[in-house]
């Protein structure tokens, strides 16, 4: 029998406190427990300064735990880990580089010779249909088509973890609709775990396998929905099944008991 894998994730109670220069002391996390198994996507909602974005750090590694353990398969996280890959609301692309240096970024960085990085970048930008744009600037880009950039920018380097921060928040519905379908497209090829992290919580359960709620500061988690849709996932059908809307009114109930607090 083969073992099972450890998570790609895991948060042990954990607690995180952060304190201000005149001492003030904020709890953002308390007694916090998450799993992310390996190749699973999960979604995290909660009210407005709940501490999404501070799980995100502590996965990272860019902020450590006051109390409690976080887990990196397996191991103990002690430094920013080169098998996590990030996509942001605001967009990371650099705007002095063009299309095809922003996607070859990662693998020039990490010394891949620069004709080798651009043919591999050329496919990435295949696959994100922004084939011909190579040359463009990032200022002559739509925002879509800018998250296209971000996402080849991040898939080209295969991370086993993707952390997403509200990354297509700030789009119109349409083009938010054919992001999360590409990033599906994109993720499901890849078999790497995402957190992805939306107010959004009709977003959350038409993309993950499971959703989890937070409570209202400090943050802990109030309540974990496996999302048992069928995949593959078509960002404009399955708004309208039955399940999905059930999932979205029993979060919603959960979620606005919090909100209010
Ligand atoms: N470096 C820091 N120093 C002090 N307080 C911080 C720091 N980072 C976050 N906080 C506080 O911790 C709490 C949680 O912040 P966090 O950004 O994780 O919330 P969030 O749920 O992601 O917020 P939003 O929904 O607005 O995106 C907030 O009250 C925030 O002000």
């Amino acid at each position: 029998m083969t073992p099972t894998p450890t998570p790609a994730i895991e948060l042990d109670h954990v607690t995180c406190r952060f304190l201000s220069p005149d001492g003030r002391a904020t709890i953002a996390l308390q007694d916090f427990s998450m799993t992310v198994n390996r190749g699973e996507f999960v979604a995290v909602v909660g009210p407005t300064g709940c501490g999404k974005s501070t799980t995100l750090s502590l996965i990272t590694g860019l902020l450590k735990p006051t109390v409690g353990q976080v887990r990196i398969m397996g191991q103990p996280v002690t430094e920013i880990d080169p098998r996590i890959g990030f996509v942001f609301q605001n967009d990371a692309v650099f705007p002095w580089r063009n299309v095809l240096d922003n996607a070859a970024a990662g693998p020039m960085f990490r010394g891949m010779p620069k004709a080798q990085a651009h043919e591999k970048a050329r496919d990435w930008l295949r696959r994100v249909g922004l084939a011909g744009f190579e040359k463009h600037y990032p200022h002559q880009l739509s925002g879509g088509m800018r998250k296209r950039v971000a996402l080849a920018q991040t898939f080209i380097n295969q991370p086993e973890i993707l952390l997403m921060d509200e990354p297509f928040s700030a789009l119109d519905m349409q083009t938010r609709t054919l992001m999360q379908d590409e990033l599906l497209q994109l993720w499901s090829a890849s078999g790497g775990s995402v957190v992805f992290v939306t107010h959004d919580l009709e977003e959350a359960v038409a993309l993950a396998d499971k959703v989890l709620v937070l409570s209202a500061r400090p943050a802990t988690v109030r309540a974990v929905y496996e999302i048992d849709l069928p995949r593959p996932r078509i960002m404009s059908q399955v708004r309208y099944e039955p399940r999905f809307i059930e999932y979205s009114r029993q979060i919603w109930e959960e979620l606005k008991e919090e909100v209010h607090i």
